[in-house]
């Protein structure tokens, strides 16, 4: 049993204000802290009748009524304070000796509320900022292959990673880019600290820079809390720009002054955020040929190709294709639960012999579809055929006469956008059909114009 002593202290110490009245109204307690809110003394108060002081208040209302009163939100009879109360009848053997309310101040109230925005938007953004930072999935010894070649980009991209030079990544869909982009920023001093990947092409121009730089609220309509831009998530850390090629000439001008000065504004603020970032760049365009046409900034070009490496198609290094073709099956056979062993001789040389404008991405897919429909454990000609040796004549476009190449990506792009649809991962699996990066379909969607709400 509580002693008395323990009861008035806890009355003593709590932040709510209680006041406590008989059966009549007659106010006959109330706590320090009710003095507090209220500037009414103790002695002045237990003078009062609530009826009279407060007729309206909850408390009164719960003497009436003999219920409890909730929320109830008034003036407290006497002074200026505005609160919010919960208010209930004290029954002793059946019968209402009294009543109690418990309030406190609304301006608490609304500190407390302010509070919780406030800790549930820092929970939102942390959230935010969190599910962007990735850690970067390889290293070297992810990188598969013993040609002369890729042995000549392994070489320089080792080298680059012990530096926080900037890195020009350059090669053909497919080829490993983003690959290597990890492998530099595992293999370097910034391993431990966030590597962040953005796509420029497959982010519309009018938001790419608030993605890169953030914004401040109220920058524009619609802007009602800060973002976080790519560049601040990679502070300390690296930003991997992938198809660098795409991004428009204003942005580029941006890019070379952040390179350049190693601090920027995010839009609609005055804030200067100084950042310690690696920016590795990777294209599969002709860089050299955009700045000539003028589409890309020719000393934007010289301040990423600081170390440029020029990643080598499949077809320039077939020595490596059964080594590649082991690691793909090992992990096809990991992720589908398969037990293939490989490709028969015959298999392998049609490999060798095909070009695989889609690169180790393609062989990828290639080997996947075989895998998830194959009875046995090797790989023979015949499964192989159909996908590597007709290429686009198979037996999808019988129908289609000779035609310039770009009507037929056209044509292929959109069946394939009709068969997989148009949602983000619709496009996902089109571009995995189509042995293409989900950002070389959203270039091609935008280049031959093709409505996708028409499909
Ligand atoms: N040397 C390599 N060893 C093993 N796997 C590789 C190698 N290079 C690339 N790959 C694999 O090939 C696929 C494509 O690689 P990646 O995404 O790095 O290519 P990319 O050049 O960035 O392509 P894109 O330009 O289309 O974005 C990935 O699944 C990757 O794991």
């Amino acid at each position: 049993m509580l002693s008395l002593g323990i009861i008035a202290a806890v009355l003593d110490s709590v932040q709510e204000a209680i006041e406590v009245t008989d059966k009549d109204g007659n106010i006959i307690y109330v706590n320090p802290a009710f003095c507090r809110i209220t500037g009414i003394p103790f002695e002045t108060r237990t003078k009062e009748n609530i009826f009279n002081i407060s007729p309206e208040g909850a408390l009164a209302l719960a003497l009436k009524t003999g219920k409890s009163i909730t929320g109830h939100r008034t003036k407290v009879g006497g002074s200026n304070a505005e609160v919010i109360s919960n208010a209930v009848p004290m029954v002793v053997n059946g019968e209402i000796i009294g009543a109690v309310v418990i309030f406190q101040h609304i301006t608490d109230i609304i500190k407390l509320i302010e509070d919780l925005k406030r800790s549930t938007n820092m929970i939102r953004d942390l959230s935010d900022k969190y599910g962007q930072v990735t850690q970067s999935k390889y290293g070297f010894e992810n990188i598969v292959g013993g040609s002369a070649a890729i042995g000549d980009c392994i070489k320089t991209a080792q080298m680059a990673a012990r530096s926080s030079s900037t890195v020009l990544i350059l090669g053909e869909s497919g080829t490993g880019k983003e690959v290597f982009a990890n492998a530099i920023h595992n293999g370097g001093p910034r391993r431990d600290n966030p590597f962040i990947a953005i796509n420029c092409a497959a982010i519309p121009d009018t938001l790419l820079e608030s993605e890169l730089f953030g914004y401040a609220r109220g920058a524009f309509t619609g802007a009602l809390k800060d973002k976080i831009g790519k560049f601040s998530l990679a502070h300390s850390g690296t930003l991997f720009l992938d198809e660098i090629g795409d991004m428009n000439l204003l942005l580029q001008a941006k890019l070379l002054r952040v390179l350049q000065e190693r601090e920027f504004e995010p839009l609609g603020s005055n804030r200067t955020i100084s950042i310690d970032v690696r920016v590795i760049a990777a294209t599969n365009r002709n860089l050299k040929q955009l700045v000539r046409e003028g589409k890309f900034r020719e000393d934007l070009y010289y301040r990423l190709s600081v170390v440029e490496i020029n990643l080598p198609t499949l077809r320039e290094r077939t020595e490596d294709l059964p080594e590649l073709a082991n690691h793909i099956i090992t992990s096809l056979n990991r992720k589908l639960g398969r037990k293939v062993v490989g490709l028969t001789a015959e298999a392998l040389g049609a490999m060798s012999g095909y070009n695989w404008p889609g690169n180790i991405r393609e062989m990828e897919n290639v080997l996947e579809r075989i895998m998830v429909s194959l009875d046995s454990e090797l790989i023979t000609i015949k499964e192989l055929a159909p996908h590597i040796t007709m290429g686009l004549g198979n037996q999808d476009v019988p129908e289609l006469g000779l035609m310039p190449l770009d009507h037929i990506e056209k044509i292929m792009i959109t069946r394939a956008l009709e068969k997989y649809g148009v949602s983000v991962e619709g496009k996902r699996q089109a571009a995995k059909f189509l042995n293409i990066s989900l950002a070389t379909l959203y270039n091609k969607v935008k280049k031959y114009n093709i409505l996708t709400s028409n499909i």
